[in-house]
């Protein structure tokens, strides 16, 4: 490339970093792998337009998937506008808490006045500033934020509302519970899939585990999903009874199914893999007692069943049955607590889901009443109403949760055009920072704000679409130019973070991807040590050899932060983060998910295994995602493998996949133990 002279000094980029700089196109799409200096191009990019584009600081704009990043990114451009050395001392001030930090940061800011001018936010603070600006048009100008479930770190100045997503989901859960027969359902599928995890594919009547298996809605265990639809039955009906009461007649003992003091009378279930009954019934008759037989068969439908029990048993039943005792929401579920909190997130992903989607409701109710999976249907059942009610809550009280400031930004902007005029005159200069998480509403939003003049620039990498399952779209980024029209795409081939092994590698595995733009990354770090994989049969060995390891590189002189231990699943890591805790070793755990954008010297990848649970795994994602976008099998394992080159390049130096029983199939036919060949 021509020498440009340019008063920002673009000489420490490589060339086509710097192409990015000074294109001058209106879309521009920065594409490439991991550790190619994505975001130092952005960040250079937004020097360049101040220093020689002379544009005005308030027409641009930068947009980060996190508020942490938004931080970064203002750090890192302070650090480059503070040549006294001041801010890097400040920041690495070892034990300053986050607040100092923050403090730090605005004192700078308010220094380089140029610099506080530009608008650093993620989607949510800048929708944030549009809606307190101009939300009247379409909102109560009141409104008050309510934080996220993941992430309460956003600070929005006093105008916080009192509860959060989480709290708000369950007031109104507990409200709905008012009505028996919400409570009743609500507690039957916590029961199923929370307490007893019932899987979809096992069949409700055919799957009969042995022993006590089946949670019925009074508590207790019993042998299969027809008896538990009998003691749900008594239960419901406010009818006393006791399960496999031991009893004796004539010598000897036995467990008649189901006592039923009120009418003293006993119930026999019969299966197919019952035991015989008969002289249980002989018995009986001997006792004088009375046994009615209820038969497997029956309970296939279950209005037929709820009639046969209505007949053979409320007619023997002189209380009045009408008087139900009401129910406590807090007495039904304190022993489920931890279920019910997992239910509860659960309901706050999949809300997010649908926000992040194209689809209403309505839309999503009718694609689950479709679902061959029973567990699929009871979840929309019981989880759209609670969805409806935290909406009516919010509006109630003029709140506005992270969801909804996209959304009323996106009504102003399509309602009122000389709003979205004014902004759009405003920004100039829009860059958006890992482009490959961008969901429907973002895109959407984008599209109102970028003015035909304006320049659109995106830095991002397909291969890092992790958030799939949150509604965001890898199309966008794959297919830029058939949403963004006439786009420069400028790709960047040199990973400057990891050795030549850990890339080799990653390339490697994600070239397995279909839907991929594919790309030729190369190590600028030649040489280094080898990937080792280490899988043993028992955890305690996997165990020893992280330990052994980290022993090794902290003798060598390598900080325990620079260390970092991924898991997919947080069992994974369970048993060697308490061991390393134990002895003091304060190295750095995370989930892969949250590990976006990090780096260290010496990374660990743990529970390698291609066993349900392990990782890949992926069926891991919820099959209740699937009502929101259709995801097929090889959709899902092409995110596990763009999960697994997020991990993978994370590490600067040393490389350990590790993992107790079987290997991954990522690794099969490679060679394994020490020293992967890839
Ligand atoms: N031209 C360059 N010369 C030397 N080092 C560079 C250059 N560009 C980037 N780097 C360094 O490479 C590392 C990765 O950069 P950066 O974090 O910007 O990459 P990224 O592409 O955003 O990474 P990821 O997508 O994996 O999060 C940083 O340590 C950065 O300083």
């Amino acid at each position: 490339m021509n020498t440009i002279h340019t008063r920002t000094d673009l000489s420490p980029l490589n060339d086509q970093q710097r192409k990015a700089v000074l294109s001058r196109e209106n879309r521009v799409l920065v594409l490439a792998g991991a550790g190619s200096g994505k975001t130092n191009t952005l960040l250079q990019k937004i020097n360049y337009l101040i220093n020689d584009v002379q544009a005005d600081s308030k027409s641009i704009l930068a947009i980060t998937y996190t508020k942490n990043a938004a931080n970064e990114m203002i750090d890192r451009m302070i650090l480059a506008a503070d040549k006294t050395g001041f801010y890097k001392k400040v920041m690495e001030t070892n034990g300053l808490t986050k607040k100092e930090k923050d403090q730090e940061r605005k004192k700078m800011l308010h220094k380089y006045p140029w610099l506080n001018q530009i608008t650093m936010k993620t989607f949510h603070g800048l929708c944030y500033q549009i809606m307190r600006d101009e939300g009247v048009n379409v909102y109560d100008n009141q409104f008050k934020i309510v934080h996220s479930h993941r992430d309460n770190s956003a600070d929005f100045f006093g105008n916080t509302a009192p509860e959060n997503e989480s709290e708000i989901i369950q007031k109104v859960a507990i409200k709905m519970s008012e009505k028996r027969d919400f409570l009743i359902a609500l507690k039957r599928y916590i029961l199923d899939y929370f307490v007893d995890n019932i899987k979809e594919d096992q069949g409700s009547l055919e799957f009969r585990p042995e022993g006590l298996f089946f949670t019925t809605l009074k508590g207790e265990k019993v042998r299969s999903k027809s008896e538990q639809y009998i003691a749900d039955w008594l239960f419901r009906n406010n009818i006393d009874y006791k399960y496999e009461l031991k009893e004796r007649i004539s010598n000897s003992n036995f467990h008649p199914d189901f006592f039923i003091p009120s009418a003293n009378i006993y119930l026999e279930h019969v299966s197919k893999l019952s035991h015989p009954t008969f002289w249980k019934e002989m018995e009986l008759k001997k006792g004088g007692m009375t046994c009615i037989k209820t038969f497997d068969k029956a309970t296939h439908n279950s209005a037929v069943f709820n009639q046969m029990l209505d007949k053979v048993i409320k007619g023997r039943i002189s209380n009045d049955l009408s008087s139900a005792t009401v129910l406590n929401y807090h007495e039904e579920f304190g022993g489920f607590k931890k279920e019910l909190n997992k239910f509860f997130r659960l309901v706050l992903d999949v809300k997010g889901a649908i926000n992040a989607s194209n689809k209403s409701i309505v839309e999503i109710s009718e694609e689950a009443s479709k679902s061959k999976h029973e567990r699929v249907r009871l979840f929309y059942k019981i989880v759209l109403p609670i969805i409806k009610g935290y909406d009516a809550y919010c509006v109630d009280r003029s709140y506005l949760d992270f969801d909804g400031l996209i959304k009323y930004s996106l009504k102003l902007f399509k309602e009122h055009n000389t709003i979205r005029n004014r902004y759009e005159k405003q920004y100039k200069y829009i860059l958006v920072d890992e482009f490959q998480d961008v969901n429907n509403q973002q895109v959407a939003f984008l599209k109102y704000l970028v003015g035909k003049d304006s320049q659109l620039f995106c830095v991002g990498d397909d291969w890092q679409s992790i958030y799939g399952f949150r509604g965001s779209e890898i199309d966008f980024i794959v297919n830029f130019k058939e949403h963004f029209k006439q786009p420069e795409i400028i790709t960047l081939n040199l990973n400057y973070r990891s050795t030549d092994p850990i890339v080799k590698a990653s390339n490697e595995i994600i070239k397995k991807n279909r839907f991929q733009v594919s790309k030729d990354m190369s190590a600028v770090k030649k040489g280094g040590p080898k990937i080792e994989v280490n899988y043993a049969q028992l955890e305690a060995e996997t165990n020893s050899f992280i330990w052994e390891k980290i022993q090794k590189h902290l003798g060598e002189g390598i900080n325990a932060d620079e260390i970092l231990i991924l898991y997919r699943r947080s069992a994974m890591k369970t048993s060697i983060q308490k061991s390393l805790e134990k002895s003091g070793v304060k190295v750095q755990f995370k989930t892969i998910h949250s590990a976006k954008g990090l780096e260290a010297k010496v990374v660990f990848i743990l529970g390698l295994n291609s066993a349900p649970g392990g990782f890949p795994d992926p069926w891991m994602q919820d099959k209740i995602y699937h009502v929101i976008k259709k995801t097929e099998y090889n959709t899902l394992l092409e995110e596990e493998r763009r999960l697994f080159y997020v991990a993978l390049t994370r590490a600067k130096e040393h490389l350990y996949l590790v993992t107790p029983y079987q290997l991954s199939f990522f690794f099969k036919k490679k060679r394994v133990k020490t020293g992967l060949k890839i």
